[in-house]
């Protein structure tokens, strides 16, 4: 995204649509003058000149379609912008989405709210603040030429009060952009606050530290409502002392006709014709006060997004807010589940891959010791390798870098021949599956848990929930159809792990990688599990972290790891 605002960077794409908007709003101003001058003659005529009814008819007439005209370019400018808004919001929202999805945009997830709302927000341009630069592009010069044509006196008074109010907004704008900033500033951090103790409220009641965490998003909430209402305040003085300004303005042109009119220096028609225009010229001035506070907002939430949209690793723009994106929680798993769900499964018919694993070292953020330190290792095309250590050796985290989900590491990958980190996004998942040690359950249907919401295939399906001890035979009497909750609700341990190597069974992948697959389950599903993974993962390239002896004992290569130096 450039630095431009959004608006305009939207109306250049949009030419066609921009010119439409200006040519509507010139029709209206056009209209908003011609229905003035009638209404003027038409009074001019019935009370002053004493004209039947009947004369006036086709006055009222023509006043009727003209004030009917600019009625309708106003109703067609409204639905212009609002289809201009949400073509723009929802290029936006697609950006954001290929954002989250793309492989070092793990940790973002719990941003989301915030960038959802932001994106809402650029709705202002569009809904606020467009429809008044329209009316300072048309209203304002059309409605001074005509004054101008009329009484250059008036002209005079109009074009004198002009620069009161737009020198008002500056001194208003200096206050108002360091409030409005830190509205949401707040916001952010009361976001990332809030998804936080969400993720981590299992720990914190674990450990009787639940109510400090309450204690600390109440604290960022409060500091959010003050800054909302500091916002608001000064979007209300801010209109009120436009509103002073102008109605003083029109005043001011309202006694200078008014004496003139007494004095018979100026015409009635003329006279009230400049009356009517002149609340018209001063309209865009009163609401630009309001008009001014939602491109505020606006610019604030596009820096948000603009944030969010920067590339993690680079820490450009504020990377304070995109957390380390090499930090895994189950957020980040279920993304890169979803993930796999973009593959189609045929790709899983492509040879197996050889893996070669060299001098790997990978640091969690925030983390003194590397998690790995200089492995190396080679999984051979189309075999089935077993890794195993001691608890914290680090073979989940080889698991995840193999995944895509640690990055940047130091040391090299090669799948088939190909750097892992060059292998871009879409070609990894046609290649790997991946299957956490706690799956990600989906609030939705079995089937769209397995088939991860693809269009699901009833054989594949059927065969994937049967490689994984997931049908009646084990106990487990579910139809495709069965609704499953957020977070696994309502399943056991062992079910979850079980519908997590379904997905891999259903994705066919030619490079498996599984994270204690039978650990949690009981000794019958885990024998099921076992043969299952020998029948329905031959001629894969298989990587499986075990402690399970039975599984190592099954595998082609054994591989046993002491805990990195
Ligand atoms: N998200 C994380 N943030 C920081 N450090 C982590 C994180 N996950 C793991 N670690 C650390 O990295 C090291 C390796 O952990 P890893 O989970 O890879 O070990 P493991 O061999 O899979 O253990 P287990 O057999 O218990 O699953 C450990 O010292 C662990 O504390």
């Amino acid at each position: 995204m450039k630095k431009i605002p959004w608006l305009f960077s939207t109306l250049r794409t949009a030419r066609q649509q921009s010119s439409m908007l200006l040519a509507l709003e010139a029709l209206r101003a056009l209209a908003l003058l011609a229905g003035a001058y009638l209404t003027a003659r038409w009074l001019d005529a019935v009370f002053l000149r004493g004209a039947q009814p009947g004369d006036t008819a086709p006055v009222l007439l023509v006043l009727f379609f003209v004030m009917g005209a600019a009625a309708g370019a106003r109703r067609e400018e409204t639905r212009l912008l609002a289809r201009l808004s949400a073509t723009s919001r929802l290029r936006v929202r697609a950006a954001l989405h290929a954002r989250l999805l793309a492989p070092d945009a793990a940790a973002e997830a719990p941003v989301l709210p915030l960038a959802l709302e932001a994106v809402d927000a650029l709705d202002l341009w569009f809904s606020r603040v467009m429809p008044l630069l329209l009316s300072l592009i048309c209203v304002v010069p059309l409605t001074l030429a005509a004054a101008c044509a009329c009484d250059p006196l008036t002209a005079g008074l109009l074009l004198l009060t002009l620069p009161i109010a737009p020198f008002l907004l500056y001194l208003i704008g200096r206050v108002t952009r360091e409030a409005s900033r830190m509205q949401w500033q707040r916001m952010e951090a009361l976001t990332e606050a809030f998804g936080e103790l969400l993720r981590a409220l299992p720990t914190l009641k674990l450990f009787g530290r639940a109510a400090a965490q309450r204690a600390e998003v109440t604290r960022l909430s409060d500091a959010f409502s003050q800054a909302a209402l500091r916002v608001l305040q000064l979007a209300f003085v801010s209109a009120f002392a436009l509103e002073l300004i102008t109605t003083l303005s029109i005043a001011i042109v309202a006694v200078s006709i008014g004496l003139r009119l007494l004095y018979g220096q100026i015409a009635f028609e003329t006279a009230f014709f400049l009356l009517l225009i002149t609340p018209e010229f001063f309209l865009p001035l009163r609401q630009a006060g309001t008009a001014f506070h939602s491109a505020m907002t606006a610019q604030t939430a596009e820096a948000s997004l603009r944030r969010l949209l920067a590339p993690a690793r680079t820490g450009e723009d504020g990377g304070d807010i995109l957390r380390g994106a090499c930090e895994t929680h189950p957020a980040a798993e279920s993304t890169a589940e979803m993930r796999q769900a973009d593959a189609p499964a045929s790709q899983g018919t492509a040879a197996a891959p050889t893996v070669l694993i060299r001098t790997l070292t990978y640091t969690y953020p925030h983390h003194p010791l590397p998690a790995l330190a200089g492995r190396s290792l080679v999984l051979p095309a189309g075999t089935m390798t077993a890794i195993t250590g001691p608890s914290g050796c680090g073979k989940s985290t080889l698991l995840l870098t193999l995944a895509g989900l640690c990055a940047p590491y130091e040391g090299s990958i090669t799948i088939a021949g190909r750097e892992l980190s060059s292998l871009p996004c879409a070609a990894r998942t046609h290649v790997i599956s991946y299957v956490p040690q706690e799956p990600h359950i989906f609030s939705g249907t079995l089937a769209e848990n397995i088939a991860l919401f693809a269009a699901p295939d009833a054989h594949r399906l059927a065969d994937a929930r049967r490689a994984a001890a997931l049908d009646a035979a084990a106990g487990v009497p579910w139809e495709d159809s069965q609704q499953l909750g957020a977070g696994g609700a309502g399943l056991s341990e062992g079910q979850k792990k079980r519908l997590g190597l379904a997905r891999a069974f259903y994705q066919n992948r030619p490079l498996v990688l599984l994270d204690e697959p039978t650990a949690t389950l009981d000794r019958a599903a885990a024998a099921r599990v076992r043969a299952a993974l020998r029948q329905y993962l031959a001629g894969k390239t298989v990587l499986i972290a075990t402690h399970d002896a039975a599984l190592l004992a099954l595998a082609d290569h054994r591989i046993d790891w002491e805990v990195s130096p």
